[in-house]
């Protein structure tokens, strides 16, 4: 039996298949390669193709024996998202749906889907709880908050469990720096200010300094990558053996300021990164912080890497060691 995982190519997923391959998963992943990599599979059956593409899908369904999927493929920028809300509207909720037709078809009955902390919108509380009201911001939160609800009308029809892990800002590479961040074009803080310390940029642009902050810049909640890719794993574990559906938040509680990120990179990398002040980016919310108290209760869930220090360490190796990214 295998897990599926749709997007296994990308950033998150890549690490998760590492994580399902050393406790000894057999894995198949499904990729159009759009933003992943060929390099980032480090084993596992790599099928590449669309999830919106039916026929694709009747191949990978019959052609393995699936036990469950892990559903990361998605356009996941909250920029773009103002700028073509089709198209995160087309990617984001028909691959999802197209999926889960396949797995009613198939008789496949678990799901772990990537969810964002996008879902909340400004929130109303920090930290923020699974039980907080959800009104996003953009079109991206919008359509991850979209298909938790299909998932739970699929639940209660067909009985396909699903657990939504409602991620904060993934960050961090492989701690051994065989595989990291890798997106072309980079939008996400922390690998940008890593292209600058590279030389590979001039400078980094803040966007904006008048939110209600203690400095004025955006508070987010960054998590190690592979502390995500576990608690994919542990909310498998729990629906095989209790058969239930849950929502989640994985963030690790702490709340940096974008000058407070810049800041900590300077120091782990040594260069005195080029900051400048630009324009508020639409949609971004002032705080993100997650409180994952639920995860840690119910899926026993113990990040590893608690320091954002160490989290932008692992980064840095993996920029150093690979200043232009997987060769494929
Ligand atoms: N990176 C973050 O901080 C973050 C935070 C919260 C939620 N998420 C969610 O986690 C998931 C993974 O994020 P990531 O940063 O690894 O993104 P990513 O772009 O690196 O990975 C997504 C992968 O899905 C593939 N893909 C996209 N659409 C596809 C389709 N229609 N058919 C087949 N493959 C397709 C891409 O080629 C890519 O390999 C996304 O769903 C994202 O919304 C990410
Ligand atoms: O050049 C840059 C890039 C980003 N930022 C700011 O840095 C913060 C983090 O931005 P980014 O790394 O782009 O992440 P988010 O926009 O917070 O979104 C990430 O985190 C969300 C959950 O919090 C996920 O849903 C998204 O998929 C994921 O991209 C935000 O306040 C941005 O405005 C800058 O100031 N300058």
């Amino acid at each position: 039996m295998s897990v599926l995982v749709c997007g296994g190519a990308g950033y998150i997923g890549s690490h998760t298949v590492s994580e399902l391959l050393d406790r000894g998963e057999d894995v198949v992943v499904a990729d159009n390669l759009q933003k992943g990599h060929k390099k980032a599979v480090l084993g596992g059956k790599l099928m590449i193709g669309d999830l919106r593409d039916s026929d694709f899908l009747d191949k990978v369904f019959s052609e393995n024996t699936i036990d469950s999927v892990i559903q990361f493929a998605a356009d996941s920028l909250v920029g773009e998202s103002v700028e073509d809300p089709l198209k995160y509207y087309n990617n984001n909720v028909v691959s999802t749906l197209s999926l889960l037709s396949k797995m009613k078809q198939y008789g496949v009955d678990k799901i772990v889907f990537s969810s964002t902390a996008a879902t909340y919108g400004e929130p109303q509380n920090i930290p923020i709880m699974e039980t907080d009201p959800t009104i996003p911001t953009n079109p991206y939160g919008q359509t991850k908050l979209a298909v938790e609800k299909a998932l739970k009308w699929c639940y209660e029809a067909y009985d396909i469990k699903y657990t939504a892990l409602r991620y904060f800002n993934a960050a961090g590479a492989h701690i051994s720096g065989k595989i990291g961040e890798d997106h072309n074009p980079e939008t996400h803080l922390i690998p940008i200010i890593l292209q600058a310390a590279l030389g590979q940029r001039d400078s980094i642009t803040i966007f904006g300094d008048d939110y209600n902050t203690e400095d004025g810049t955006c508070v987010r909640d960054y998590i190690h990558v592979t502390d995500l890719a576990d608690a994919h794993i542990l909310a498998l574990d729990k629906m095989r053996a209790d058969g239930k559906s849950n929502i989640y938040n994985l963030g690790n509680g702490n709340g940096f300021s974008v000058k407070e990120v810049v800041d900590i990179t300077r120091k782990v990398t040594g260069v005195d990164i080029k900051a400048e002040l630009g324009e508020r980016r639409p949609g971004d919310p002032a705080i993100l912080v997650a409180s994952s108290e639920k995860a840690k209760k119910e899926l026993n869930w113990k990040p590893k890497y608690n320091d954002l220090g160490t989290i932008i360490e692992t980064a840095w190796k993996w920029h150093k060691e690979n200043p232009n990214g997987f060769s494929e």
